[in-house]
């Protein structure tokens, strides 16, 4: 079994790709934690973009998949903390590259975006691939302390 609670959280216009998402990771032999939502009625994406981050930054989980119609509010509000570092993608080589380069700690989907297969394969790259630290690894330093003013 892979180490570590994987957390996922959608909007109402991530809901669909969430549950597809986390099947797979519940297949795939993660412990997975649901942060909601539960139904296609409209929420407010930020909530769940911060509880995603509440989730990371506390270390109840070790990584974690947001979705929304974009990916693009909800990683926005995940980001907001420094320990988090929330990457949107929309296909295999971003998925990589932001593992590789970025060390990033949660993936975020736009569902009205990228095609369910292209997520489920970014997903398997993502969780799959290792950062390669070096030269990379002062600047992703950079990002965890935050803003200077
Ligand atoms: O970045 C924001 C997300 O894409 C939201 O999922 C989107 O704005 C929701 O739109 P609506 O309320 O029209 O479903």
């Amino acid at each position: 079994m892979p180490g570590g609670a994987i957390a996922v959280a959608s909007d109402h216009a991530g809901f669909d790709l969430k549950e597809i998402l986390k099947r797979d990771l519940q297949e795939a032999g993660h412990d997975v934690l649901d942060l909601g939502t539960d139904s296609t009625q409209s929420v407010d994406y930020p909530d769940f973009g911060m509880a995603m981050a509440d989730a990371v930054a506390s270390g109840q989980a070790v990584k974690g998949v947001l979705v929304c119609g974009t990916g693009i509010g909800i990683s926005m509000a995940a980001n907001r903390n420094p320990k988090v570092r929330a990457a949107l993608v929309h296909d295999v080589t971003s998925a990589r590259l932001s593992r590789q380069h970025n060390d990033a700690n949660v993936v975020a989907f736009g569902q009205r975006l990228i095609g369910t297969e292209t997520a489920r394969e970014a997903l398997k790259v993502f969780l799959d691939t290792k950062f390669e630290g070096g030269r990379h690894a002062g600047r992703v330093a950079k990002l965890s302390k935050g803003c200077t003013k």
